[in-house]
């Protein structure tokens, strides 16, 4: 099991921000995880990654319990793609530099590295369509040249676990699509890591998401098959509002039915 989280809740002070969130991530699997702001998202990834705990109920991530290991060694085997990573890193530092340090899970590289780390991260660059990339300073990228190389970054300890927090964010369409192609060539890969996709678009969960979780007001809506969620009922029960879903190329594309402010 690559995530077991059993009747998890998180309180701060009289506020419940996740309640009772019951969710298994098997091997093999890869999942969408949707829900609009301030549905519990970054919370619930926060705690997967160990960086808060329970308040209540039990979690395993990766085979490992909370409180019988160390979250360090356990954070090496998780890649993690989010915005905030983004602004930690140095811009000064070149793409190669920034995709070795991820072998480390270092922001900056400080370790030894030997050829063989340097052809992985070459190798990972040009997989990722980032060849001509290799020497530019990650602050003269583009955003999706940048999200592209922080793929790179997560897949260099080759994680059991990618998560890709929002990576679409601030792209336009083309660069959204390219992406979104990129990272559907690491879910086809052999040996893939599980990738849990985080979002608010419905637009953006691929073929290859095959299970969705859909989160609202910190409680689990659904956690199930993507085509079994992905209908309008389903979907405008969860937002709340009329919704109409329709399939294309694979793909779901999501309407607002009516006029909502009259
Ligand atoms: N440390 C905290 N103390 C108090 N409230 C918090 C804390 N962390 C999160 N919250 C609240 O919990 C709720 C869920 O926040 P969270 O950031 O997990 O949502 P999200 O789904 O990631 O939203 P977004 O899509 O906007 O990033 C929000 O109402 C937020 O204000």
């Amino acid at each position: 099991m690559i995530i077991d989280i059993n009747n998890v809740s998180w309180d701060r002070g009289d506020k419940t921000i996740l309640h009772k969130i019951d969710w298994q991530v098997r091997n093999g699997e890869h999942w969408c995880l949707l829900g609009l702001n301030g549905s519990g998202k970054t919370t619930l990834l926060n705690m997967i990654n160990g960086y808060i705990w329970p308040t209540d109920g039990k979690m395993s991530v990766l085979g490992q319990t909370f409180g019988e290991f160390d979250l360090r060694e356990l954070r090496k085997r998780i890649g993690w793609v989010s915005t905030s990573l983004q602004q930690k890193l140095y811009g000064s530092e070149t793409a190669l530099k920034i995709v070795l340090s991820g072998k480390f899970a270092t922001i900056g590289l400080y370790d030894q590295t030997d050829e063989e780390d340097l052809n992985k991260a070459e190798s990972l660059l040009r997989s990722l369509g980032c060849a001509a990339l290799i020497t530019r300073t990650y602050d003269t990228l583009s955003q999706g040249e940048r999200q592209r190389v922080l793929i790179a970054r997560a897949l260099m300890a080759s994680p059991k676990l990618l998560i890709l927090d929002e990576p679409c964010t601030g792209l336009d369409v083309f660069a959204r699509e390219q992406l979104l192609h990129m990272i559907t060539a690491v879910a086809e890969q052999k040996e893939a890591p599980t990738i849990v996709y985080v979002t608010h678009h419905v637009e953006e969960i691929l073929p290859c998401f095959s299970k969705t979780l859909l989160i609202k007001d910190g409680q689990v809506f659904a956690a199930k098959e993507t085509a079994d969620v992905l209908t309008s009922a389903t979907m405008s029960e969860f937002f709340g509002v009329p919704v109409q879903i329709e399939r294309q190329l694979g793909r779901n594309w999501l309407s607002v039915k009516g006029d909502l402010w009259n």
